[in-house]
């Protein structure tokens, strides 16, 4: 099968974002540096709200199971103590957790920063003249990002070419597993009540790609600049790209 077959053959394209349709330096440097540079004042000024509450919650939550798990160098969150939250984010942070209270608590804190136009979403220019044309050819696009559902929209509706989000008929974050589990695009199939062999899924990881893959979906690998390199083994077994108009015909 030739590489334009393969979205010929799909109904549905499903889309990571870091790595895929926008840079990992985006998302590590502009993005994740903003929350670490506000973490800190976000936490203190809304400490009473009730959403800082909900994601103070599932910190405590992870917090407890991490050390049921023993997690190495875990930051415990005693009640009441701003600088030990402010502690256990960074601390996940430095370890790129996909945690669930770690991305609802970045979504949140990024939100001051796409509302007030400081942050804008990145996507690299072939990205968006693919999205329209695949979207005009009958195709339904969806996200599945380890960014929460929240940090997708405010990306996609922020983004540096404008407000994008009705290319989408919708969003997963890890509400539906982890990226890496097969059971996940099974998931997703099953809400998108459509066949896994339906679903073209586009990813820079290898092991999300082989995920998704042995849940019955196509997988294929985006190669941008700033990515992991790939191994000779994921060349040989998936399509690569490097940009998404190699999948238009
Ligand atoms: C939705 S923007 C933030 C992305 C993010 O938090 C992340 O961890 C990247 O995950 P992805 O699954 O898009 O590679
Ligand atoms: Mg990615």
């Amino acid at each position: 099968m030739g590489i334009e077959d393969t979205l010929e053959k799909a109904n549905i394209v499903l889309l990571d974002i870091e790595g895929t349709t926008t840079s990992i330096s985006y998302v590590k440097e502009t993005l994740f540096g903003f929350i670490r540079s506000n973490l800190e004042h976000y936490v203190k000024t809304h400490w009473n709200d009730a959403e800082f509450q909900e994601d103070l919650v599932v910190l405590k939550q992870q917090a407890h199971k991490d050390k049921i798990n023993k997690v190495e160098g875990l930051i415990e969150i005693p009640d009441g103590s701003i600088a030990a939250v402010v502690k256990n984010v960074l601390w996940q942070m430095d370890l790129d957790r996909k945690t669930k209270a770690l991305k609802q608590l970045q979504g949140h804190i990024m939100h001051e920063g796409y509302n007030n136009g400081e942050l804008k979403g990145h996507m690299y220019p072939d990205v968006l003249p693919a999205l329209k044309s695949w979207v005009s050819k009958g195709k339904k696009l969806y996200i599945y990002s380890s960014g929460s559902i929240e940090a997708q929209k405010l990306l996609f509706g922020h983004s540096e070419e404008g407000n994008i989000l009705e290319l989408f008929s919708g969003h997963f974050d890890t509400a539906v597993g982890g990226k890496t589990d097969t059971a996940s695009y099974m998931n997703i199939s099953n809400e998108l009540n459509c066949r896994c062999q339906d679903v073209l899924f586009l990813t820079d990881v290898p092991k999300e790609a082989r995920a998704a893959k042995s849940a019955g979906m196509e997988a294929v690998l985006v190669v941008r600049e700033g990515n992991a390199p790939l191994s000779e083994e994921d060349k040989v077994s998936f399509s690569v790209i490097s940009s998404f108009p190699m999948l238009s015909c």
